[in-house]
């Protein structure tokens, strides 16, 4: 087992490589059977057939199992306190979701001390890694105030780099009734104290959240200090998100459960990535996304997990897999292709996502002889090793991190 990135490992023996990479393999998934794949340091130096694999400082053998790049997750909400098992509880004895159901977390964040914040969040990314994420997205979102929203994005970029400033998730309890002077407040000072931090702005368009030009405020004042669009839109009903972010030029618009005609056509007409969350659907009861209309109009779609207490307390892409083929009709090439390349073009990643030489060397194994059990097997935890930047980050065959 190697566990050092500055030596090169090859491994060998792999029954069905997922390389993203049309080039290099079969279909838009770039699959390659029998194949082996060379790390060099933290890149991929290498991917082809075993029969022809260069040799390298160490060696490990799949025994016939999948392999396919890291999982990139692009949509996660890792920093908060607290928890509501009870709301969940409710919902499923038929209470509906609602954004309002933010602010129980917000008061628990700001409670929360910097160390208890910390630990919960390294022990989601932990988790996540487990399930075969090897890039996320980190939003914060839960402090809403320039202080609480400054801190957050600090632990967020203890993190990773990919740190969203959910600027306006929800207006807070001080400024009930007075949305525009909150969203006047993040123009003027929360964007300007946290930007330094922060990659991507974020706003959370929808009834009882924030409206379009309060949403368009936000974003655009975050573009004006370097940040980039990425919008929540169209969860809960119809609304104006799904526009906005391909007016703005956004990476990706996410939810998009609810969609008119015009919001497929603009999306198909633009770059913005639809990132899908199923499981904030299969939590709160709400209607699926129609992926497949999204898919056959030409969008770009990315699943994420969306991992947050509120609506989706799971960190597992391949159950958001299981989801997106079961409920969701996308076919498991389409799904496994979503949450890897398709949450690195939501993040305008293209060093992720994908096993080609000079990309990043994460990847995934599966208990498995392919990626269709993914969505094949829901349930069942099928990854035996995960490497990031060509480090062994985890192994079911080791303690856990
Ligand atoms: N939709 C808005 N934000 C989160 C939910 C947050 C919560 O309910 O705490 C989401 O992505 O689902
Ligand atoms: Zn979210």
């Amino acid at each position: 087992m190697t566990t050092d990135a500055a030596r090169s490992t090859v491994l060998t023996n792999i029954g069905m490589l997922v390389t993203n990479d049309p080039g290099a393999g079969a279909g838009p998934l770039g699959l390659i059977r029998d194949a082996a794949v060379v790390f060099d340091g933290g890149t991929v130096a290498w991917v082809g057939p075993s029969g022809t694999a260069p040799s390298a400082d160490a060696g490990h053998d799949l025994g016939g199992r999948a392999v396919l790049p890291g999982f990139v997750e692009s949509h996660a909400h890792l920093v908060f306190g607290g928890e509501r098992a009870e709301e969940f509880a409710a919902r499923m004895a038929g209470h509906p979701y609602a954004a309002g159901g933010i602010r129980t977390t917000i008061e628990a964040t700001r409670s929360a001390t910097d160390e208890e914040l910390h630990a919960n969040s390294r022990r989601l990314l932990a988790e996540a890694l487990r399930s075969g994420s090897t890039t996320v997205e980190c939003k914060t979102g839960y402090g809403q105030t320039v202080g609480h929203e400054l801190r957050c994005t600090r632990i967020a970029a203890s993190l990773t780099g990919e740190v969203t400033l959910l600027a306006a998730h929800v207006p807070p309890p001080e400024y009930d009734g007075r949305t525009d002077d909150y969203v006047t407040m993040v123009c003027a000072e929360m964007i300007d104290a946290c930007a330094s931090e922060a990659k991507w702005i974020d706003v959370f368009c929808e009834r009882g959240a924030f409206d379009r030009d309060q949403a368009h405020a936000v974003l655009t004042a975050g573009m004006a200090r370097g940040l980039i669009p990425r919008v929540h839109g169209n969860q809960l009903g119809q609304g104006p998100g799904v526009q906005l972010a391909v007016d703005l030029g956004a990476a990706s618009v996410d939810h998009v459960c609810y969609t008119t005609q015009s919001d497929l056509d603009a999306l198909a007409g633009s770059s913005t990535v639809a990132t899908l969350l199923p499981a904030a659907d299969f939590s709160t009861r709400n209607k699926y996304p129609d992926a497949r209309a999204l898919i056959d109009a030409g969008v770009t779609v990315a699943l994420g997990a969306d991992c947050n207490p509120g609506t989706s307390y799971t960190t597992s892409l391949p159950f958001c897999i299981a989801l997106a083929v079961r409920d969701m009709h996308m076919t498991p090439d389409e799904a496994v292709w979503a949450a890897t390349a398709g949450g690195a073009r939501a993040l305008r990643r293209d060093d992720v996502g994908v096993l080609r030489p000079g990309a990043r060397a994460d990847a995934l194994a599966l208990d498995a002889p392919s990626h269709l059990h993914l969505a094949y097997r829901p349930g069942v935890p099928l990854i035996t090793d995960v490497w990031r930047s060509g480090v062994l980050a985890y192994s079911a065959a080791r303690p856990r991190p």
